[in-house]
């Protein structure tokens, strides 16, 4: 019970096991300790620089664990009192709620995607004439508002329906694929059918209309808001479109049963080439200062297009945080981890597992969790950029959210439009102190810092029943280039004056700046990384040892640290509920990334601090043709586009195969001097069987598959299979690879081969002369 005899709305507990994370961190911490002493005291007199650079690198991955202890040292869970916010609150007393959804591409984010999310956000058990849904449409896709206008009819049936049956998921595609007719009532079967059917229509017509690739002109009389696309030149250049398709305060927007609709407004902010709009984070902005005119909800909420809402609970989860009398003035945003409903059993690309479930939890217990774009409540306040003080506290403390909302006739739709201008945030704060930042690809992790430095605490909540589920990536370079995308947004972070111990001073604790590097880092653990599974292999060949013995007692430590370490990884993933090949696909992936994505990542970034290139946001793709689904769904790797990340990654593994055979081959001798070599190389070449194993799929790629898939199969048939799917799908991506793969078509296979391909083949050449060196 808190003060005054008061039952807060929320509770907060230490996570369990704490004893054996800490004893476990301090005997890996004594392990490294160890490791330095050897790598000091057993310093060689030949082939320094490499003992030094092995050395650098183990420091380098000590220092990381060390954070990342720090951020598993205190994880807090949280859990909240619905019924005592029922009881404490009327249904009229509660607060607004604006929902914000972000949209950028009809070809990559389908509409009947968006729409299917939106609906869920519309649908969330509150009362609804105190939501209001905007749908940002940085595409300006009238297929996209043709959706939305669809939506905006069907919702009269699902609202009222979803709230008969109590239906979760709210998302009617996820509905209806996963939950099986109601058959004890004949009634509700009987509604139930009517509603799918309603729903499938409904899907057919914008996915009809989505394939034509324009809205047609019977259609576009429907509403006059088509006409506004008179005037779009292109997506990039046009006038801002606002379009309010429900207007929750007109009497006469209402379901089926007569209650009150959310509002529901369609925004396509303006865009001119000559002007960077800022992405993701520009499109926020204007969100925030169109819907503070529209309808003003004291909280926001934000989800992506992909992340549909599978928890109708979720706000007044988040209400319970925010208008606890207790600590709620403080809170800025109740971030919800992100999860997915598209990952296979064994998560071939990893998963955000760890991070979004632990992680989070002890960013949490460090001062409050980091904002991660999406499915976040916040605080309109802190997100518009203002500071917590006590005088703050104390009006917030006091707050009344019975107001009414502001009336459909007090905005006018000029003005609006004219707060999504493409020039409005000139010369203003926007973007720096006030909304979404804008100086980082990742966009969240930094204004979520922005606001904890201002004061604000943030919260992590991560309910029983999943609140959000989203899509993510389904191929091998979706998850390369969004991972290289995030890594070059935490760098940037980092070396720029938001570096969280500059930046996050005096407010956020030291734990916190010290956790948030746990990410700025990503993309600098590329050179330790590449470091470490380049020049063993490499040294191995060179016969120089570069560990000690197996038989050694200095093994010990090294073997305590590898095994141990990893031990616990298997461990703390399978206790989140993950399987244990899913945790070897982690592995994988973790690898990968840091020789691919976060090289990338670095290296752009460089590129940029001298001004040679400039930041792009790579949307990540949410459709797949029907064989990359299949291959997804089997869980088989998919090497369908070339990219420059696929020839790292095969040089890097061909080499640890040369490297492997190099060391059966050379211990064709028998007995003692064969012992003696795995006594003196046992560590590199244990290194080179990890390494030939975690890139198993590679060599599968290279030299098995038939699947006219891989970008290292040269068969004529590969080319023409990705020229299909692009005339049927579309996209974008694929289009840009086109005329390439038509100018592929020419070569012969062998010459195509080397183009791809010409480091490895110099590479291996190289490794198989040194190889044969190595045997006389
Ligand atoms: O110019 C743009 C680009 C993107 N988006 C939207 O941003 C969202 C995220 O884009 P996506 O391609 O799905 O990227 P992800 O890597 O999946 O996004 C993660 O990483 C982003 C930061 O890099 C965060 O903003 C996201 O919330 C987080 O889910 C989507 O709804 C897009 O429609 C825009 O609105 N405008
Ligand atoms: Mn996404």
């Amino acid at each position: 019970m808190g003060k005054n005899g008061y039952l807060p709305l929320f509770e907060t507990k230490p996570a369990g096991g704490l004893v054996f994370f800490r004893s476990y961190a301090a005997s890996i911490f004594i392990g490294i300790c160890f490791i330095c002493f050897h790598r000091v005291s057993y310093f060689p007199v030949t082939e320094r620089w490499v003992w030094v650079g092995m050395f650098v690198a183990e420091l380098w991955f000590s220092f990381y664990f060390f954070i990342t202890v720090i951020v598993k040292w205190n994880p807090v869970f949280r859990s909240t009192f619905k019924d005592r916010l029922s009881s404490r609150f009327e249904e009229e007393e509660l607060p607004g709620v604006d929902i914000f959804v972000c949209t950028a591409d009809p070809r990559l984010e389908p509409p009947t995607m968006v729409v299917s999310t939106v609906l869920s956000v519309m649908a969330y058990d509150y009362p609804p004439h105190k939501l209001s849904v905007y749908l940002s449409d940085d595409g300006c896709s009238d297929l996209t508002f043709y959706a939305l206008l669809e939506a905006s009819g069907f919702a009269q049936l699902w609202l009222p329906f979803c709230r008969k049956l109590k239906v979760e998921p709210t998302s009617p595609e996820a509905y209806f694929q996963t939950t099986p007719e109601p058959v004890d009532d004949v009634f509700m079967a009987n509604e139930w059918l009517i509603i799918k059917k309603s729903y499938e229509d409904m899907k057919n017509r914008i996915e009809s209309i989505t394939s034509l690739g324009k809205v047609p002109a019977y259609r576009r009389k429907e509403h006059n808001g088509f006409d506004e696309w008179d005037f779009v030149l292109s997506p990039h250049h046009h006038p801002s479109i606002l379009q309010i398709l429900i207007d929750g305060r007109d009497p006469n927007a209402i379901d089926i049963e007569g209650k009150a609709l959310p509002t529901l407004v369609y925004l396509a902010r303006e865009k001119r080439p000559q002007i960077h709009h800022n992405f993701k984070a520009g499109a926020l902005n204007a969100l925030i200062r169109v819907s503070s005119k529209v309808s003003n909800a004291p909280f926001i909420l934000n989800v992506d297009c992909d992340m549909f809402s599978n928890n109708s609970k979720a706000i007044r989860d988040a209400l319970c945080f925010f208008l606890d009398e207790g600590n709620g003035h403080e809170i800025a945003y109740v971030q919800y981890p992100q999860a997915f409903d598209n990952l296979t059993e064994n998560e071939i690309y990893g998963s955000l597992r760890v991070l979004m479930k632990l992680e989070l939890a002890g960013f949490d217990g460090n001062g409050g969790p980091c904002y991660v774009g999406t499915g976040c409540v916040h605080r309109r306040e802190s997100l518009s950029g203002m500071k917590y003080s006590e005088e703050l506290a104390v009006e917030l403390k006091a707050m009344k959210y019975d107001k009414k909302i502001i009336g459909s006739a007090s905005f006018n739709e000029e003005d609006c439009k004219a707060l999504a201008s493409c020039t409005y945030e000139e010369n203003t704060p926007w973007g720096k102190e006030k909304g979404v930042k804008y100086e980082s690809l990742v966009e969240d992790v930094l204004t979520g810092m922005s606001i904890q430095s201002k004061g604000w605490r943030s919260v992590f909540f991560n309910p029983q029943r999943e609140a959000f589920l989203g899509m993510g990536p389904t191929t091998l370079l979706d998850t390369l280039v969004q991972h290289k995308r995030w890594g070059e947004g935490e760098l940037q972070i980092l070396l720029s004056k938001h570096c969280p111990f500059v930046y996050g001073r005096p407010n956020m604790p030291l734990k916190l700046q010290l956790s948030y590097c746990i990410y700025n880092l990503w993309a600098p653990n590329c050179f330790a990384t590449l470091y470490y599974v380049f020049v063993p292999s490499f040294c191995l060949f060179r016969g120089i040892s570069l560990f000690p013995k197996i038989s050694s007692s200095w093994g010990i430590p090294y073997l305590y640290v590898i095994f141990v370490h990893r031990v616990h990884s298997l461990v703390e993933y399978v206790w989140l509920g993950g399987t244990v090949r899913g945790w070897l696909n982690e592995q994988r992936m973790w690898m990968f990334k840091r020789t691919t994505s976060y090289l990338f990542a670095a290296i752009d970034h460089m590129l940029k601090l001298f001004g040679f290139s400039k930041s792009a946001f790579a949307i990540t793709g949410k459709v797949a043709d029907d064989d990359v689904h299949r291959r997804y769904e089997q869980e088989i790797m998919e090497f369908g586009t070339w990219s420059p990340m696929f020839t790292v990654l095969a040089t890097l593994a061909l080499f640890n195969l040369l490297g492997l055979i190099a060391v059966v081959t050379n211990n064709v001798a028998i007995g003692d001097a064969r012992m003696k070599i795995f006594d003196v190389f046992g560590f590199q070449i244990l290194l080179c069987y990890v390494l030939v194993f975690i890139n198993l799929p590679i060599y599968q790629g290279m030299f098995f598959r038939k699947d006219s898939v891989s970008v290292w199969s040269t068969e004529p048939e590969t080319r023409t299979a990705d020229l299909r799917s692009d005339s049927k799908f579309q996209s974008v991506k694929l289009q840009a690879c086109n005329t390439r793969f038509v100018f592929k078509e020419k070569r012969s296979k062998l010459v195509s081969c080397i183009c791809n391909f010409p480091y490895l083949f110099i590479i291996t050449y190289k490794l198989l002369k040194l190889l044969f060196e190595n045997l006389d």
